[in-house]
């Protein structure tokens, strides 16, 4: 089994690469599985390219191995991309999924339906000790319900309605959102490079 690391702490993130590396024969590690304390990446790119080109290339720098970073978010137009690259963040430095989610609806309050068009955004890097670093990007469509429902995915799941579906994204299976996603969609950029990965 080839193996390899993701240098993100999001235990949802992780758990959707591991089931859609699995069929690359790939096992993933990530900096939840390392035993030694791993300070947290400072993001302070203004890209979620360069959010994630920083994290990778700061894990593959200090354990020369390969390793793979996803920075990701929500883009809503009605708030002119926001919350974006500061997803996490949106309502307050403790990276709280509900709140984070509350605040987006709050913002929303007044938009009616028609403008209430978003996308979940997913930028990957690839980083190797010697070699350049090269990042693709997936993204995923959709809107933005009135009200959070489902109990699946992580972040801001229960108020994303994807294109052509009827359901939030936490009311799909993970299977299903593993084949719709911003994230799904990234990976199938670098499917070849996983496959050639020994
Ligand atoms: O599929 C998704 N479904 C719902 N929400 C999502 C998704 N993908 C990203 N998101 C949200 C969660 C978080 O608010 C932000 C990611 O922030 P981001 O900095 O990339 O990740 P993070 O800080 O949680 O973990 P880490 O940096 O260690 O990878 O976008
Ligand atoms: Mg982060």
């Amino acid at each position: 089994m080839k193996q390899l690391v993701i240098a993100t702490k999001n235990a949802g993130k992780v758990e959707e690469f591991r089931d859609m590396f699995s069929k690359y024969q790939i096992s993933v590690k990530s900096l939840l599985d390392f035993d030694q304390e791993i300070d947290d990446i400072v993001e302070d790119g203004e890209t979620f390219e360069e959010n994630a080109t920083i994290k990778a290339e700061t894990i593959a720098a200090e354990f020369e191995i390969p390793v793979v970073a996803d920075d990701s978010g929500l883009e809503i137009d009605a708030l002119d991309g926001a919350p974006g690259i500061y997803s996490a963040r949106y309502a307050g430095e403790d990276k709280n999924d509900q709140r984070n989610l509350e605040k987006a609806l709050r913002e929303l309050n007044n938009v009616p339906d028609q403008k209430r068009t978003a996308r979940f955004v997913c930028a990957v890097a690839v980083a190797r000790p010697g070699h350049e670093t090269f990042t693709v990007r997936g993204t995923c469509e959709g809107t933005i319900a009135r009200h959070p429902k489902g109990e699946g995915g992580f972040g801001y799941d229960p108020i994303f309605v994807p294109l052509h579906s009827d359901r939030t994204m936490a009311e799909h299976t993970s299977d299903e959102k593993n084949s719709i996603s911003h994230r799904k969609h990234a990976i199938l950029k670098i499917e070849e490079w996983l496959q050639d990965l020994s």
